[in-house]
């Protein structure tokens, strides 16, 4: 994550500054990369939210300001194929992501099963205060659901990460997700300032949306 100046400073009675030319219009960037299983909706869940992507080798890469408090935060944000092939490749990227959004697909049990894996990975080759969050994708296909709410909301609590279900057809919780990583982006940065504290797990519980219909299951 770097810092880049804000907003410019004016004196009584002169005009506002303009800012110079090519200045940044964000006040702070992250990287924030996409992780699953392939299929688990990955590409739909970056095309739901972007401003403008664009395909890189293996990687579609695109970037998103979002606004938080006032601050501008630019997500850069890439989404990773989940093939087995394609593995060692996303590796070297982990290293400098600030945050994790690892997504299974609802509807597909053993993309679930594979979460314990993606996730000893991460601790693997991600930065350790990397921020991570765990989507239960495709939500909005509640005929096919193998996975119940709660199982989520238990291997979440277990490795201490944010869970929520979403749903990238529909866009449910998909700008939340986005979101709740530039608060605590934002909140990092300014920690040493004394900025009020921020807790993602709590946000998150209290913003999100839950499918309409309940699980059978
Ligand atoms: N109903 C529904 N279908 C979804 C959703 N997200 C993705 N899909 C479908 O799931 C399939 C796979 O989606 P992708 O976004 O390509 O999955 P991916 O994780 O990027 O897959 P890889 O690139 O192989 O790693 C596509 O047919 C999507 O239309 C969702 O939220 N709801």
């Amino acid at each position: 994550m770097t810092g880049t100046p804000g907003a410019s400073s004016t004196r009584d009675g002169e005009a506002p500054e303009r800012p110079p030319p090519c200045s940044p219009s964000y006040d702070l960037t992250g990287k924030v990369m996409l992780l699953g299983d392939s299929g688990v909706g990955k590409t739909c869940f970056l095309i739901q939210f972007k401003d403008g992507a664009f395909l890189s080798g293996t990687f579609i890469a695109t970037n998103k300001v979002v606004t938080v408090d006032g601050m501008r935060v630019k997500l850069q944000i890439w989404d990773t194929a989940g093939q087995e092939r394609f593995r060692s490749v996303t590796h070297a990227y982990y290293r400098d992501a600030q945050a994790l959004l690892l997504l299974y697909d609802i509807t597909n049990k053993s993309s679930f099963d594979n979460i314990r894996a993606w996730l000893t990975e991460i601790h693997e080759y991600a930065q350790q205060d990397v921020v991570i969050m765990l989507l239960g994708n495709k939500a909005d296909v509640s005929s096919e659901r193998v996975i119940r709410s709660e199982d989520g909301e238990t291997l979440a609590r277990e490795y201490g990460v944010p869970f929520m279900e979403t749903s990238a057809k529909t866009g449910m919780n998909v700008e939340l997700a986005f979101l709740a990583i530039a608060k605590e982006l934002k909140y990092r940065a300014g920690r040493q300032a004394g900025e009020a504290s921020f807790q993602i797990r709590d946000y998150v519980e209290s913003q999100k949306k839950r499918p309409s219909c309940c699980s059978f299951l």
